[in-house]
């Protein structure tokens, strides 16, 4: 039961977020956010000595609002282990006096009691006021789903055991905030991350119901999920109750590498790649055939194929008022979309969504590891739960190979021309076994251009210093479409862009070029010698360091307070450091192996082995960091960074009353 105290809070808590949130790695608004509070829920802490609050903050500062969750923490006394952007501010609390307001996900005790409730099926914390005794319903509610494929002890009165050892935040290129924990669970020793969901939605995750149902059928192709948390709010303003998933957890791989960095590495040593792709395209294809045996498929009927085909014209609207340049390929690209009309489609089903090099872990004992299903964050989410074309995958890891190569051009003025083609090659081969999909496949031609538009989006938004990689992919992809060249073929430098250049080889020139310069074009190198960056690479931010996780303090159960404000004979937990994450792809769209039988591969081998999921020791390496989103929102914040003003009003929170 968590106390709350009749209390005048000074800033309040809407306004001390308000200040902080612009320059969260998650937070997708551009301009000064206007946050309303919707709903809020609390965890308890057994010790009755930290607050712990989740705010769900509607921002309505942009075109359309979008709905944060914003855990916090309340302390007595400043939490020593969390870093300075953790740290919101202080709040003078009528009652308790000050209060050290934190990011929740570093404190080791939300993170605690977050693991708690996935796990034990908990709910939030009921409510009392402090002076009269009365209860005080939460306005937003939240439940767990209990530990996954285990039967709930409840009935007999016992709950899973777990003992959450040690917690820290992973830091980098993620749209979510991710707590790693080593746990103990009904006595089994094991880590274990928990996804924060930032930004929610009505209905169910994608990245919730697809690895739990693909944890569920027994799939080794993503981490053991756990379980989730599912939260329920109601917009006062419109009187609509809503449900969405608030966080999710699943086994954590320790000591992998994600694709991105070792086909970064092999590109940039021109190393080959092709076993590697090839796997992946197996690892694809086995997802595709589980995903498609477990959840609802759709024929792709007329009504369907009209959706996909507006939702890709309008994607190449939004491309072209990003960079109106695109629009001289207008045409071209429309006559790729009209060849979907009559294209031989197969049965559309759940796919990743989002899917690209970035996405996939190489997991050792286990393959290639799929993650992270939320589908592409620029799309609705209603639209990311439509089954689609499992070729949308497809492309999406097609077109990862090639930022891969542009990612090289970019940095090191290297031609990986022929490094991406062998391994897009090699993928192809691998996922469809048989042979049966080339890059001239008129969906896969669709999907793919339908990406590099997208992408182009994306990077003007979030990575302007990126943007030439999927413009001289549109350019690319747009031409060839209309000449009917070989979309993997490169092109002399100097060449028209319908000139189809030899097939192997490396140059100097580049598929990769943009045309022209400019702002967040890519270099063309001269002929004989490197190009110079187009954008200077961020400084590496580390890896994600093997001492990375320096152990929290146990936070084994303690007993019952409802002295919130209660600090004495506490030491402040100490601990959570954060891990580096890498910098990874953000992709889209597939094909659906066709008519494979559940658990078969279309040429007839079973689709997935079942093996257990193994937790190796050591810490995970990577690499030096590429310039990402958070480098570009980082010098674009410190641009227009100023302080809040504060509304006169803001000054004093009388409502509600506060711990
Ligand atoms: N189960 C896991 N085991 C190991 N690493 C993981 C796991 N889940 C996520 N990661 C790491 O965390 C990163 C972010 O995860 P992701 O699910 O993509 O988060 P987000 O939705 O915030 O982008 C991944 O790129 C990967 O490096
Ligand atoms: O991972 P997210 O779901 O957030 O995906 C978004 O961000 C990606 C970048 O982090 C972006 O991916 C693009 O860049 C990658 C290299 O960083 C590259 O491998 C992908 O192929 C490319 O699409 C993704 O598109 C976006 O949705």
């Amino acid at each position: 039961m968590a106390t709350i105290h009749r209390a005048t809070l000074e800033p309040d808590k809407v306004t001390i977020v308000s200040r902080w949130i612009a320059d969260r790695r998650w937070y997708a608004g551009t301009g000064t956010p206007a946050l309303r509070q919707l709903a809020a829920y609390r965890f308890d802490d057994p010790d009755g000595e930290v607050g712990l609050e989740t705010l769900l903050l509607l921002d309505e500062s942009g075109a359309s609002p979008v709905l944060y969750q914003v855990p916090l923490s309340y302390r007595g006394a400043p939490l020593e282990s969390a870093p300075e952007r953790a740290f919101l501010g202080e709040m003078q609390h009528s009652v308790l006096g000050t209060r050290y307001v934190y990011d929740a996900a570093y404190d080791p005790v939300y993170a605690t009691e977050l693991l708690r409730a996935i796990v034990q099926g908990g709910s939030e914390a009921g409510q009392v006021v402090a002076d009269s005794g009365e209860s005080r319903p939460s306005t937003a509610t939240c439940k767990g789903s209990g530990l996954l494929g285990t039967r709930p002890r409840h009935g007999d009165g016992t709950q899973h055991d777990l003992a959450v050892t040690s917690a820290r935040v992973l830091t980098g290129e993620q749209s979510n905030t991710s707590l790693i924990a080593n746990v103990t669970l009904d006595g089994q020793e094991l880590q274990v991350i928990t996804k924060v969901f930032r930004v929610l939605h009505d209905g169910r995750n994608p990245d919730v119901e697809l690895q739990g149902s693909l944890t569920a059928a027994g799939s080794t192709r993503v981490p053991r999920m756990l379980g989730w948390l599912q939260g329920g709010w109601t917009d006062q303003a419109t009187g609509t109750r809503h449900t969405g998933d608030l966080a999710m957890a699943q086994q954590f791989l320790p000591g992998v590498q994600d694709a991105w960095r070792e086909a970064l590495r092999a590109a940039t040593d021109n190393r080959d790649f092709t076993r590697e792709a090839r796997a992946l395209g197996e690892a694809t294809a086995d997802v595709h055939a589980q995903l498609a045996a477990g959840q609802p498929t759709a024929d792709a009927d007329a009504e369907r194929v009209a959706g996909t085909i507006a939702g890709m014209r309008a994607r190449l609207e939004e491309a072209i008022a990003a960079d109106p340049s695109v629009a001289e390929h207008r045409d071209a690209v429309e006559r790729v979309f009209q060849r979907l009309e009559s294209a031989d489609w197969p049965p559309l089903q759940r796919v990743h969504g989002d899917y690209h090099l970035g996405q996939v872990l190489d997991a050792p004992g286990l393959g290639w590891v799929l993650l992270d299903f939320e589908g592409e964050p620029l799309r609705p989410l209603a639209e990311r739960a439509e089954p689609d074309a499992a070729v949308r995958d497809v492309a999406g890891m097609l077109r990862s190979f090639d930022y891969a190569a542009g990612s090289v051009q970019q940095t090191d003025g290297l031609d990986r021309t022929a490094w991406a083609r062998d391994a897009r090659t090699a993928f192809l081969e691998g996922y469809a076994a048989d042979g049966g999909l080339s890059e001239q496949d008129p969906l896969l031609r669709a999907y793919e251009l339908d990406k590099a538009l997208y992408e182009l989006v994306y990077e003007t938004r979030h990575r302007p210093d990126w943007v030439g990689i999927p413009r001289a992919a549109v350019d690319r992809l747009a031409t060839a479409q209309s000449t009917g060249d070989d979309m993997n073929t490169e092109r002399p430098q100097g060449d028209s862009p319908t000139t189809t250049g030899a097939r192997t080889g490396s140059t100097a020139s580049s598929v990769y070029l943009a045309r022209g310069g400019g702002q967040g074009r890519l270099a063309a190198p001269l002929p004989g010698r490197a190009a110079a960056p187009a954008a200077a690479p961020a400084p590496t931010t580390g890896d994600e360091r093997a001492d990375g996780s320096g152990p929290a303090p146990s936070t084994t159960p303690r007993p019952t307070c409802c002295c919130a404000g209660c600090t004495a004979g506490r030491t402040p937990p100490r601990g959570a450091p954060e891990q580096e994450r890498s910098d990874r792809a953000r992709a889209a769209p597939a094909r659906r192996p066709r008519a494979a039988a559940p658990g078969r591969r279309r040429d007839g081998r079973p689709a997935a082995r079942l093996r257990g999921h193994l937790v190796g020791p050591g810490a995970r390496r990577r690499g030096a960091r590429l310039p990402g989103r958070d480098d570009v929102r980082r010098r674009r914040r410190a641009r227009r960074r100023r302080p809040l003003p504060l509304p006169p009003d803001a000054r004093r929170d009388r409502h509600p009353p506060d711990r």
